[in-house]
């Protein structure tokens, strides 16, 4: 199965880099919100872990996940952040309402990520089943917040290098 080869829950965490000056925004919806808090732990225990502060973490909650971009965009103008996290669950349900969303919300981030030059990272399960968003908030498949929190601190540290001038960044160099 695809999801036993592209697991990052179990990630290799000497790897990352420390993330102690780093300034995080969470931006969680609260549709199937027991799944969602529950990416938010995995998602924010991952951060402190590696170093973030508690003072660093912004958290902002929205209704649904399709109003994460709108949510993502007024924190990231109202406060200094490196990476901008989005969690999300949209269960498919018996019409199309689910692909509606997550189109728009997968390419409304791309839209931020790209005009502002920020990272806006995509927590957003989509799955066809209860079970299967389970599975991927803290079960069998691991926990897609702590994925999202170990891309957001790599996607941080680029931006932060990015913005110092440093062009060569990875593969040691
Ligand atoms: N059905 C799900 C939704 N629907 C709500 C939308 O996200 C949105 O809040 C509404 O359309 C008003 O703009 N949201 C989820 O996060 N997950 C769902 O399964
Ligand atoms: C996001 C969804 O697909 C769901 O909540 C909406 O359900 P339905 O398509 O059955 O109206």
């Amino acid at each position: 199965m695809a999801s036993a080869h592209k697991n990052l829950s179990s990630y290799d965490d000497t790897q990352l880099p420390d993330a102690s000056p780093m300034r995080f925004g969470i931006v969680v919806a609260d549709w199937n919100a027991d799944i969602t808090h529950a990416l938010y732990a995995g998602c924010h225990e991952t951060l402190l872990k590696h170093g973030a502060t508690e003072d660093n973490i912004k958290t902002v909650q929205v209704p649904g996940t399709f109003e994460l971009p709108a949510g993502a965009r007024m924190l990231a103008g109202r406060e200094k952040v490196d990476a901008v996290i989005c969690l999300g669950c949209v269960i498919k349900g018996e019409t199309k309402h689910d692909e509606y969303i997550n189109n728009a919300v997968s390419q409304g981030l791309v839209n931020l990520s790209i005009a502002t030059g920020q990272p806006f990272i995509f927590g957003v399960l989509t799955p066809n089943s209860h079970e299967q968003a389970l599975d991927r908030a803290g079960g069998k498949h691991g926990n897609k917040g702590v994925e999202a929190a170990v891309t957001a601190i790599r996607m941080a540290e680029l931006y932060r290098n990015s913005k110092q001038g440093k062009s060569s960044i990875g593969f040691g160099r």
